[in-house]
């Protein structure tokens, strides 16, 4: 490997294989001083396990790596943070039971002695602040406590805090999944200061419109290869999908017909007592939840699927529900088990032979699901951890469809989703809606939001805007984020 002095990082013919799956196949990659190079591809494509190997956490089968130009055999987590190379992992990191400011300590053992809780606190307040500028979260704050928004913000804002080793690199692996499109933007303005001023960052994303327009460079990754690298203004949405090798995924128009009432209603109410409008949805409704994240919504979806099971006050739920958890690391996926037994778990009385629940028949389930949505497996039986993030939500998906739920409420559900899978899942939503079942659909990215019948905008808990379909736009709903309720 030559020394190249604009040069931060370079692995060459990196390759990585887990048991008898080939991640990686060779590749060489690079980033320079003061760029944002943005890498793309279909779900199991293998760039999360890029990025675990240029942030240290997973040595490569083969291949080599330089930092600053010179090679490093013997790389790993404490060279790569000693070098100035940090990691926003796609399963956010932070430590559940510590306060923020005490997970900042754990990133930089120098602030310790007389005070460093304060210190700790005060560093990532200020990275807060700069990026985050309207965050409201108090660095005393127990991690579980915040929304996993929240917590995205934290774990961004913590890879950028500086204290003694130096930040050459940031590798932000679908940083904005979790945020709503105003905090989205307010990261993605940051990442182009930071490259602005020298730093360089690699951003992962399938929401092709941050990488188009916040990336210098793009890479597309395809079945552990590189398939397409070019400076980001030669690459259009349509070349980007066409390279990822999704023929089908080209935008398909997002107007559902506005169907008739029918006999399921969810009559619920964002808060108590509040005064505020009650939703309603009914059968094949597809009803969309906005508004900025940590609003309220997910509590009210949380509601709504008690309610299924105990008789909540103002609250009426008359059909069966499922959830698609947001939050899959803490909320969705049961880490010890298999891919077909987190899709069964919700279909358990129809997958039983007598009394006992059929193997059998729980593989198959999950094996037709398996085809259906594409879920990137070689067996069925294999622990659902060996999937990528993107199939594992795609997992979910599976298990709160093949159940037989009347409502499907969805948190955010398309976190790490590739854009040729949403387009089929929106597909199955809209057939699934024109059989009779509901959705209620809360979503962080607004373009989805053209799927739904209605949409109710949430501001600090209470319903603020209920829209129509006809009357729907980004400006309504943004407008709708910002605006307090008006007296009933
Ligand atoms: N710990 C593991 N054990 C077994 N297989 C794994 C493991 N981690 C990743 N893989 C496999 O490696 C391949 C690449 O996965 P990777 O997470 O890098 O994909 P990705 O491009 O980041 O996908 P996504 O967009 O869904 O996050 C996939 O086939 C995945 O199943």
């Amino acid at each position: 490997m030559s020394p190249d002095a604009g040069e931060v990082v370079r692995c060459e013919a990196v390759a990585m294989s887990f048991g008898n799956v080939r991640a990686l196949a060779g590749i060489d990659f690079h980033v320079d001083a003061g760029e944002c190079v943005g890498l793309v591809g279909h779900n199991g494509a293998g760039k999360s396990t890029l990025m675990h190997i240029l942030a240290g956490t997973l040595p490569p089968t083969c291949g080599g790596i330089a930092v600053g130009g010179t090679a490093q055999p013997a790389y790993g987590v404490a060279a790569a943070h000693r070098l100035g190379i940090r990691c926003v992992f796609q399963e956010l990191s932070l430590c559940p039971n510590l306060t923020v400011a005490e997970n900042a300590r754990v990133f930089h053992r120098t602030l310790r002695g007389f005070g460093w809780r304060r210190r700790a606190g005060a560093l990532i307040l200020k990275q807060l602040d700069t990026i985050f500028p309207d965050h409201k979260i108090q660095p005393g704050a127990t991690v579980s406590d915040l929304s996993i928004g929240r917590r995205q913000m934290v774990e961004v804002a913590r890879a950028f805090t500086v204290t003694d080793a130096p930040l050459r690199l940031v590798i932000l692996d679908e940083p904005t999944s979790s945020l709503d499109a105003h905090t989205a933007g307010q990261l993605l303005s940051f990442v182009r200061r930071f490259v602005a001023g020298g730093g360089s960052c690699i951003l992962i994303s399938h929401l092709l419109n941050e990488i188009l327009h916040h990336c210098d460079r793009v890479v597309v990754l395809r079945d552990g290869r590189i398939v397409a690298a070019d400076q980001a203004r030669a690459f259009t949405r349509d070349r980007l999908v066409a390279a990822m090798g999704a023929e089908a995924a080209t935008a398909r128009p997002t107007r559902v017909k506005v169907r008739q009432a029918g006999e399921i209603r969810v009559l619920a109410r964002a808060e108590k007592n509040d005064g505020a409008k009650p939703v309603t949805a009914r059968a094949g409704e597809i009803i969309g939840l906005a508004g900025l994240a940590g609003h309220g919504q997910t509590k009210f979806l949380l509601d709504v699927f008690a309610a299924s099971e105990h008789p909540a006050d103002g609250l009426k739920v008359t059909a069966p529900v499922a959830l698609v958890a947001g939050d899959r690391q803490s909320d969705g996926v049961f880490p010890f088990w298999s891919i077909a037994e987190n899709i069964g778990i919700r279909s358990l009385n129809r997958l039983k032979r007598g009394i006992f629940l059929s193997p059998e028949m729980e593989a198959e389930h999950a094996e037709s699901w398996r085809r259906r949505i594409g879920i990137r497996a070689q067996d069925v039986h294999a622990n659902i951890l060996w999937l990528s993030g993107g199939n594992q939500q795609k997992v979910l998906f599976a298990r709160a469809l093949g159940s037989d739920a009347a409502i499907v409420l969805m948190d955010d559900p398309m976190r790490g989703v590739d854009v040729a899978t949403k387009l089929e899942v929106y597909d199955m939503i809209h057939a699934e809606a024109a059989k009779g079942r509901t959705f209620i659909w809360y979503t962080t990215e607004l373009e989805e939001l053209g799927h739904c019948d209605h949409v109710y905008v949430f501001r600090n808990g209470r319903i603020v805007a209920d829209l129509h379909h006809d009357e729907l736009s980004e400006e309504k709903v943004i407008q709708s984020s910002f605006q307090e309720q008006r007296p009933a």
